[in-house]
């Protein structure tokens, strides 16, 4: 099938470089409510970095090939590149299942960054400028209509965001891409610059993500209270102020209560990854 067999390597520094950078400067990262991370492995009994770095490895030829899926095949309309990616996309997927024995480290990773960089192999193809506005409106073109025809039409729900959506009405991963990373947009990307040291830029991205982003990481773990108890932790702690004592104090509450913030973790690396280019 399409996109299935990875083609030449291709060393070059792309977006699919820069998105597998984003994963692993994510994961690095710590102190970070509930996930895994340098630390500890937050409320996760069954993954831990060296396996994260893993599976950023196992993934990374495939960011690389969705790029080039992109270029190739620029001139077919929009609503067509779902179907073209998928296979790549379940490829991927399984690359992360094995290099992990089975475990779903970067699920939504793949889902998100995925389409971001095919996104960005057909804006190049097109000779058009690679912006975060061409971008997001690119992913949001390349999965037009997906959460009608995925998640409204979806009679048996199999997946945590397939149940969330009918219990909840939460659209997950495929609303987010599907609103052109609207989340981001609105509640994060503007505030990149307000934190001078990039760690701290990152560690405050991501608490605006827990605060505002509807994760549904956090839904399956711990229902619509779970969700709660995160964005109003996170928003006290923007609204007073915060150092790395209180998110390790955010750590341990998330822990307690099996809460993993995953889909803000994802978002985090699609925000880096969107802030290397211009506006
Ligand atoms: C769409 C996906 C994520 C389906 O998963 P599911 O139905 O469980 O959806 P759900 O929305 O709950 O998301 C799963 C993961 O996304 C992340 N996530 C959760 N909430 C959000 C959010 N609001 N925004 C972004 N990501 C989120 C989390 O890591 C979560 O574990 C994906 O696994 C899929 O369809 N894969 C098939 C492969 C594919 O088509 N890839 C596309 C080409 S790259
Ligand atoms: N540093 C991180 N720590 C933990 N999760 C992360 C991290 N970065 C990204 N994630 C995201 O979180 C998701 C994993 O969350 P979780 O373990 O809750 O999912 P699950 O395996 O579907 O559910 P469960 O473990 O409850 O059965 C992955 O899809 C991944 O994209």
């Amino acid at each position: 099938m399409a996109g299935t067999a990875l083609t030449e390597p291709q060393v070059c520094t792309n977006i699919a470089t820069l998105a597998a950078e984003a994963l692993r400067k994510e994961v690095w990262l710590t102190p970070k409510p509930g996930l895994v991370d340098s630390a500890n492995n937050g409320s996760h009994s069954d993954m831990d970095l060296p396996m994260f770095l893993r599976s950023i490895g196992a993934i990374t030829p495939w960011l690389h090939q969705f790029y080039r899926l992109g270029q190739q095949d620029a001139a077919q309309p929009a609503t067509a590149m779902l179907t073209r990616i998928r296979p790549a996309g379940l490829a991927c997927e399984q690359a992360m299942f094995s290099a992990t024995n089975g475990i779903n480290t970067h699920k939504g990773g793949i889902f998100s960054l995925g389409i971001l960089c095919t996104a960005a192999g057909r804006i190049s193809a097109r000779q058009q400028r690679l912006t975060r506005t061409a971008l997001c409106a690119e992913a949001a073109a390349l999965t037009q209509g997906l959460v009608e025809r995925e998640l409204q039409h979806c009679r048996q729900p199999v997946t945590a965001g397939e149940r969330l959506f009918q219990a909840h009405g939460m659209t997950g991963a495929r609303g987010e891409v599907q609103s052109g990373f609207l989340t981001l947009r609105r509640h994060v990307l503007p505030y990149w610059w307000t934190e001078n040291q990039p760690e701290r830029r990152s560690l405050n991205a991501l608490l605006r993500l827990m605060a505002f982003n509807p994760d549904t990481n956090l839904v399956s773990r711990g229902g619509l209270s779970g969700l709660h108890f995160v964005q109003d932790y996170a928003r006290r702690l923007l609204k007073n102020g915060w150092q790395k004592e209180d998110l390790q104090a955010m750590d341990q509450a998330l822990i307690s209560r099996h809460l993993s913030p995953g889909g803000s973790a994802d978002l985090l690396a699609i925000s880096t990854v969107l802030m290397a280019f211009p506006q």
